[in-house]
């Protein structure tokens, strides 16, 4: 049944969203882009009539709404986290299964196994939800929605953190599914918009504002103007980087691992990994979901586990040698999924830019005025300075991201460690953040260690390479390092 929206102004207890005149037909997959505004939990919410609706009308039967987004994923291992039985076990605990979690949404074993090998989870049916990469965790939390056996999905950003083959596959299957289950699907990046979608709903504050068909929307001057209005904005960032430089000199090499490895009890995820970080270098970090990106970055950090067992310097030190966690952590600006996941705490906005001042998650300490001024300042170049005083928690996934990584910048690290670091921001927030890394990396303000999947994210200034491959004779990963500087 078709779903028709007239005049139609609804709003919940923080947003908004408007609709002129809109029909989405049932076999017509949409693709929604906001300019500004997470716009998918919103639409979830008006197909599931939890919106109030206060003028115009909404007809037709969604039937059963599943919404797949970054911030039901971060609410489920939230929950997965709250119900931690470390304690009891005497072992880190991984949390539920991926099967586990799949069946709790579905009684029917056969489209659990078929949801399984549609997404390419079949190796990590037994492993904890907790432990799964990004790439990984992305894949199972659309399992779990399909096992619900849906009338209707809503996807945000469905490709963001999987890798190409990934995505490719990934696209396949929901073209297939398209037919039979109506969906819109939420995009961020042009480059995602795959051919099958040809219809085109463009929002800006929970405002429609245009619908368009594909080739519209590819010659459509919003993308130009977005693209000249996030190159001023990140030319305003850099000067104020600039402004509050400061320099920390440590001889080479910043970094340096010798036959690294990371295992755990059933698998290698990589070995022989020899690799060194010199002054002024800029390193990109590429492979597929899975292969240990992150793991790696957790290595250098220093809150992986096996950051000990492996031979490490940093910073001139041997790393076990005596030095604390925080002597290497003040000089490590970091934004990832983790760090993300584990910034649970309801301090302010305001008080999130200050605590990258003291690396710590939460403030505890009374900042400066000069470092109250530098929060202020960034707050204002993101546009939310109006949520200055509002708690974290209370925050819309990609402003809580944009807060993060304006964290890791302000106190200026000597290394600038980015794993995904777009992952839920809006169009224009993507862009912002990508033309100030840019900036940074150019002016060599700090030195980056870079992951991202997509090609476009590509940083000029980054001309060093490492590559994990797989590696048949040991059934993990190694690595490939291609050098430009
Ligand atoms: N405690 C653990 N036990 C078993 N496997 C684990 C554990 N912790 C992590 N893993 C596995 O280690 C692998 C590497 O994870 P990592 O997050 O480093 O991958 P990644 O390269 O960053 O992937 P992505 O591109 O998806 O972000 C994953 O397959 C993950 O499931």
């Amino acid at each position: 049944m078709d779903i028709k929206f007239q005049q139609l102004e609804a709003f919940d207890d923080n947003a908004k969203l408007q609709i002129n005149s809109w029909v989405i037909k049932h076999n017509q997959p949409w693709a929604v882009f906001s300019i500004e505004g997470d716009i998918a939990e919103l639409l979830s919410e008006l197909l599931s009539k939890k919106l109030t609706i206060s003028a115009g009308t909404m007809s037709g039967h969604p039937g059963k709404v599943e919404l797949v987004s970054l911030t039901q994923q971060q609410r489920l291992l939230e929950e997965e986290i709250a119900n931690d039985d470390s304690e009891f076990i005497d072992r880190i605990d991984a949390g539920s299964s991926v099967y586990a979690l799949i069946q709790q949404h579905c009684d029917d074993h056969l489209v659990a196994e078929h949801l399984i090998e549609e997404l390419d989870l079949h190796n990590l049916k037994e492993s904890g939800f907790r432990v799964l990469s990004t790439g990984e965790t992305r894949r199972v939390m659309l399992a779990i929605a399909l096992a619900a056996k849906p009338d209707f999905l809503v996807l945000d950003d469905p490709f963001t953190g999987l890798d190409i083959e990934h995505r490719k596959t990934l696209s396949n299957y929901l073209h297939k599914l398209s037919a039979s289950l109506p969906m819109l699907i939420c995009f961020s990046r042009e480059e995602d918009h795959p051919d099958w979608v040809d219809n085109i709903a463009l929002f800006n504050k929970g405002e429609l504002s245009e619908l368009m068909d594909k080739s519209s929307w590819d010659n459509h001057p919003v993308i130009k103007q977005l693209k000249a209005q996030s190159s001023a904005h990140s030319e305003e960032m850099l000067t104020l980087i600039r402004r509050h430089q400061h320099s920390s000199h440590f001889e080479n090499p910043i970094f340096e691992i010798s036959n690294g490895k990371v295992a755990y009890t059933d698998k290698t995820i990589f070995s022989d990994l020899n690799w060194r970080i010199n002054k002024g270098q800029h390193w990109q970090i590429k492979g597929p979901n899975g292969c240990g990106k992150s793991t790696l970055l957790g290595l250098i950090f220093g809150d992986h586990p096996q950051c000990y067992s492996n031979d490490i310097q940093i910073f001139g030190k041997q790393r076990g040698s005596g030095e604390t966690i925080w002597e290497i952590k003040k000089n490590i600006g970091m934004v990832s999924s983790s760090l993300h996941l584990q910034y649970r705490v309801s301090c302010s906005a305001l008080d999130v830019i200050l605590s990258g001042f003291y690396d710590s998650i939460g403030l505890y300490q009374q900042a400066t005025a000069a470092e109250i001024a530098i929060a202020h300042e960034w707050l204002t170049m993101l546009h939310m300075s109006d949520v200055a005083q509002t708690s974290f928690k209370q925050l819309e996934y990609g402003q809580q991201r944009l807060l993060l990584v304006a964290r890791a910048i302000v106190k200026q690290p000597t290394l600038l460690i980015l794993d995904e670091p777009y992952q839920g921001l809006d169009y224009l927030g993507r862009r912002l953040v990508k033309n100030a890394l840019e900036l940074i990396a150019r002016e060599n303000l700090s030195q980056l260690l870079y992951v991202s999947h997509y090609q476009a994210d590509s940083l000029k200034s980054i001309k060093n390479y490492l590559e994990f491959v797989f590696d048949d004779q040991s059934q993990g990963y190694i690595t490939q390092q291609d050098q430009g500087n």
